[in-house]
């Protein structure tokens, strides 16, 4: 018999998820880490670090209070890298904390250093100073995540180049910042910068900021994080950079239209790879895409029974959302527990900019490729009671629904809460609802909620028939 019905490796969001999956039906697990802690990405140096640090820049800002006494008002304070760093070593540290209680409780033995498939059931351990360790299994759940991809010109030893893992080392808050990408990471830490009264650069070679958003919320978005003080270099590419060893001397960077900008430091977020180097999936049999991430099925199974993959490693949508959604759905089809399951056919997506963004379903680009004629309702949050209590002022709740028998298609927020506000389009979506879900619901007054109402009945206005029930 094997050592354990389950060997997981890495304990990220979709790690850990997939093993406690399991641990609940009373497999035994065990997880390998090859960080002295627990939470991957998520916990240690992407989405809470991150979150963590936007609401302390909004909060050292006063950002929020801005809109209520006026556009110029502004509460904010010189803030420390000690200021800045506080929460988030605090909320890192809880989670963590989280993490290993919650294996603990389940049963799940959790091993520390770094894993290697040595054959199909086979997964061997190697920590310094320690003796391998070789823990075989029916089932092995390959969970390593992704690491900040870095293009070779910039020279990351440098303290003063940043990638979104070492940003969190930062033991000086620049007054110059330049970030290169403006992908999901990008355009997140630029707003956060900006908001605590740095000068922010953002260049990006294509010429639109997140261009999965509906152009019409990507316009938006672009419009109040120029108005936050981020000066945008679109469909621009950075050619050289140039860091002198003056840790005083500013940074230079060139781009290719000549441009020269001079900073006194750089993030780079040109995207990520996922981490399969060393972990010898080839050699057993596991097929590897172009950019090296796992190629899976739909129950991310690999070519090799036994062998699955979930999370930022099989690469795309690469969110800590999905990824624990895929690991549920890949231990209940190896141990079919269950009828078989399938990821959400809609998916959301929540980018915590400032304002924050948040989508689910089509945009107004995609129902045009696909001609579908649908009709959109909007309500601004200015118009709406709970908006101007807070004082937002240029929030947007759209909505998209198909003509013909107004079922709603794409929900899209702009704004306080856009990431929370999308749920409940999100359940609508989920349930193939129609407007009549929106006119018949009794919202809490007054709520940012509320205005799924007024939007819906301004797409009703545009087609002026009642939906169907
Ligand atoms: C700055 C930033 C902000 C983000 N914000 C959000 C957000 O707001 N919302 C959202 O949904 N997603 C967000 N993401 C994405 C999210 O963090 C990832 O999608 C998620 O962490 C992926 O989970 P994972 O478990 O697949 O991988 P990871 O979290 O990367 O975990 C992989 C784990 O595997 C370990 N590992 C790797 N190789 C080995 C090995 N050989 N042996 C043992 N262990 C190994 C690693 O040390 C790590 O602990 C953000 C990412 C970044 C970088
Ligand atoms: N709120 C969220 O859900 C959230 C937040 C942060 C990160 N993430 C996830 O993390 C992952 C990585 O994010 P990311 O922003 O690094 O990647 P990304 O792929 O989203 O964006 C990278 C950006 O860098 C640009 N780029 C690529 N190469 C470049 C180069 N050499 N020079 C300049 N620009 C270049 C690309 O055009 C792109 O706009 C994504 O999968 C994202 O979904 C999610």
């Amino acid at each position: 018999m094997a050592d354990f019905d389950l060997v997981v490796i890495g304990s990220g969001p979709a790690g850990e998820k997939g093993a406690l999956h399991a641990a609940l039906h009373g497999k035994r697990v065990a997880v390998v880490e090859r960080e002295p802690v627990p939470g991957g990405t998520a916990a240690n140096t992407g989405t809470l670090p991150s979150k963590t640090l936007r609401e302390t820049a909004l909060y050292l800002s006063g950002f929020r209070q801005r809109g209520l006494f006026g556009v110029e008002t502004t509460l904010r304070r010189e803030a420390t890298v000690s200021d800045f760093l506080y929460r988030e070593r605090r909320v890192k540290g809880m989670e963590r904390q989280r993490i290993l209680e919650d294996l603990k409780r389940h049963g799940v033995e959790l091993v520390y250093g770094k894993g290697a498939l040595e054959d199909a059931r086979t997964v061997v351990v190697r920590r310094e100073g320690e003796p391998e360790r070789r823990l075989t299994a029916d089932v092995i759940l390959v969970a390593t995540g992704s690491s900040p991809f870095r293009p070779p010109m910039y020279p990351f030893g440098d303290p003063r180049v940043h990638d979104s893992d070492e940003l969190l080392e930062l033991t000086e808050l620049p007054n110059t910042l330049v970030v290169v990408g403006a992908g999901v990471i990008g355009c997140e830490y630029a707003c956060m910068f900006a908001a605590l009264g740095i000068q922010v650069t953002l260049v990006e070679p294509k010429p639109e900021l997140l261009s999965f958003l509906d152009d019409e919320i990507s316009a938006l978005l672009q419009q109040r994080m120029e108005k936050l003080g981020v000066r945008m270099r679109l469909g621009r590419t950075v050619e050289a950079v140039e860091v002198p060893p003056e840790p005083r001397a500013p940074i230079r960077l060139t781009l290719k239209d000549g441009e020269r900008l001079e900073t006194d430091q750089v993030l780079v977020a040109s995207g990520r790879s996922a981490n399969t180097t060393g972990l010898g999936l080839e050699a057993v049999g596991v097929k590897l895409g172009t950019r090296g991430q796992v190629e899976v099925g739909p129950e991310y199974q690999t070519a090799v029974p036994g062998i699955y993959a979930v999370g930022d490693v099989i690469g795309f949508p690469a969110l800590a959302s999905t990824s624990m959604e895929q690991a549920r759905i890949a231990v209940m089809h190896a141990f079919q527990l269950g009828a078989p399951n399938r990821i959400a056919p809609v998916l959301p997506y929540g980018i915590y900019t400032i304002p924050e963004v948040s989508m689910a379903g089509e945009t107004e680009e995609s129902l045009r490729a696909r001609d579908i004629p649908y009709v959109v309702g909007r309500a601004a949050f200015s118009t709406n009671p709970r908006g101007q209590i807070i004082g937002e002022a240029h929030g947007l709740l759209k909505l998209l629904f198909r003509r013909e028998d107004l079922r709603l298609l794409g929900v899209h927020v702009l704004g306080e809460q856009a990431s929370e506000l999308v749920h409940v389009g999100l359940m609508a979506l989920m349930t193939g609802a129609n407007a009549r879900i929106f006119v018949e619901t009794c919202f809490n007054y007054p709520t940012l909620s509320e205005a799924y109402k007024t939007a819906t009945y301004d797409a009703m206005d545009k087609v002026r028939t009642p939906p169907a029930r």
